[in-house]
């Protein structure tokens, strides 16, 4: 993945994906225009929430980055958010928009499949009560798996045929076929890795195919459940019966997207003090020292929503989730951010500005350090690379969290 991270919001019509997108995108604290070469209508840039370099450091009161913002060494780094609507049962075949979807999802990295826990919409996204979500959850990836599979399927004798001719390896004949869903080499070897075979790819049969195909939607598409409308009475059945299937609690993350959108616009309108994304909000009665300089709350049915709001939403699941999903995709493709900086010992990127740590990059956990420079430098030469402290790192060092994660380029040959 060399370029900027692409995030999928998938899901059926009326789950949420809209609502999500606009929690994740209408950031106040955003500031400046995220470069991305053309923006289609179907994108937006998101606010991912990282712990900043500038905390470490005790600089945060410095910390003016160039895109995203940052508050009290709390990061948001723009990442790139994509809304792949018009997903039905049958997409596959072309029912919904159908193909069109899948090639919009054939960009992203990672997914956020938003599911209706509420119950209260069927797999068509039509009003209905007491619909199982836990349907939803396996119908979206077969919709993914039958469109790979249907592909490979049907050229599989001419695969087989020219794989035979030209004594092609299997990585070399599947990544001619994967190429075009933005997977690589490395993608589809960790994918026959994955699944340990041993068999020569002539000899694969149609079960074999559909393994190969379920682990390489695995490696390519990483899936992140938001199990969305938790402010909805129904939804702890929902909750219970997912959770119980897909144990993997890294990969579920509850929300209320809604509930985040209308946090956020009472914040914007003074009648609540709200961090996106917070553990809970203040209005004017708890705001005993008048901190925060709120309105009071006269309408009834005002009082009453966010009393509610407070009952099924922050007592019981502790936030509304949207920025954890986030976070839980950005865990998905093991994402690190790296703060290249001008100035290794100020962090500064000017003589003449003493903000600090501008830019913050996010590349996958264990890239190497030379790889990090043409992501972020392109053809400009670099001679070396110092670390915190002036030392020298090797462009074969890799990056982590917290090591290699703060770079100085030195430019020249
Ligand atoms: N109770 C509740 N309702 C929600 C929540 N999120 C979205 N909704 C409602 O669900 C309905 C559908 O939301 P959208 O965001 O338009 O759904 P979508 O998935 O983008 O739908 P399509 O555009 O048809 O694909 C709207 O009435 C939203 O207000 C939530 O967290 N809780």
């Amino acid at each position: 993945m060399a370029r900027d991270p692409l995030i999928g919001l998938v899901g059926k019509p009326s789950s949420g994906k809209s609502t999500m997108l606009n929690s994740l995108t209408d950031a106040t604290a955003k500031t400046g225009a995220f470069p991305f070469t053309t923006i289609d209508p179907n994108k937006a840039t998101g606010y991912l929430q990282i712990d900043c370099a500038c905390a470490r450091f005790g600089k945060s009161g410095q910390c003016r980055p160039n895109y995203g913002s940052c508050k009290d060494g709390k990061r948001f780094v723009p990442v790139m958010l994509l809304d792949v609507a018009g997903l039905v049962p049958g997409a596959h075949e072309g029912r919904g928009l159908g193909n069109k979807f899948l090639d919009d999802l054939r960009h992203a990295d990672a997914l956020i499949h938003v599911v209706d826990a509420s119950g209260s919409t069927d797999a068509e996204g039509k009003a209905t009560s007491g619909y199982d979500a836990l349907q939803d959850v396996e119908w979206l990836r077969g919709e993914i798996l039958r469109w790979i599979e249907g592909n490979l399927k049907d050229k599989w004798g001419s695969i087989k045929r020219r794989h035979t001719s030209t004594k092609s390896t299997a990585v070399d004949t599947l990544q001619n076929q994967f190429s075009g869903y933005g997977s690589t080499a490395a993608v589809v070897q960790r994918c026959l890795d994955r699944i340990k075979l041993t068999e020569p790819l002539e000899q694969w049969s149609d079960s074999t195919i559909e393994r190969v195909v379920s682990a390489f939607v695995d490696e390519k598409f990483p899936t992140v459940l938001a199990l969305n409308k938790i402010d909805h009475p129904d939804a702890d059945r929902c909750i219970y019966r997912i959770t119980k299937k897909y144990p993997d609690l890294d990969k579920i993350v509850l929300t209320s997207a809604i509930s985040e959108v209308f946090l956020r616009r009472l914040a914007k309108q003074r009648y609540v003090h709200y961090e996106e994304g917070g553990r809970g909000f203040v209005t004017k009665v708890e705001d005993h020292e008048n901190r925060f300089d709120l309105k009071e709350i006269t309408d009834e049915r005002l009082q009453i929503r966010i009393d509610t709001l407070r009952d099924m939403l922050f007592y019981r699941w502790g936030s509304t989730g949207v920025i954890h999903a986030l976070q839980a995709a950005a865990r998905q493709l093991h994402l690190v951010p790296v703060f290249s900086v001008r100035n290794i010992h100020t962090f500064t990127n000017s003589a003449t500005d003493d903000a600090v740590f501008k830019d913050c990059t996010l590349v996958k956990r264990g890239t190497q350090v030379g790889s990090v420079v043409r992501k972020i430098m392109g053809d400009v030469p670099v001679a070396f690379v110092e670390g915190v402290g002036g030392v020298r790192v090797s462009k074969t060092d890799t990056v982590n969290e917290g090591k290699n994660d703060i770079l100085c380029f030195k430019i020249g040959h």
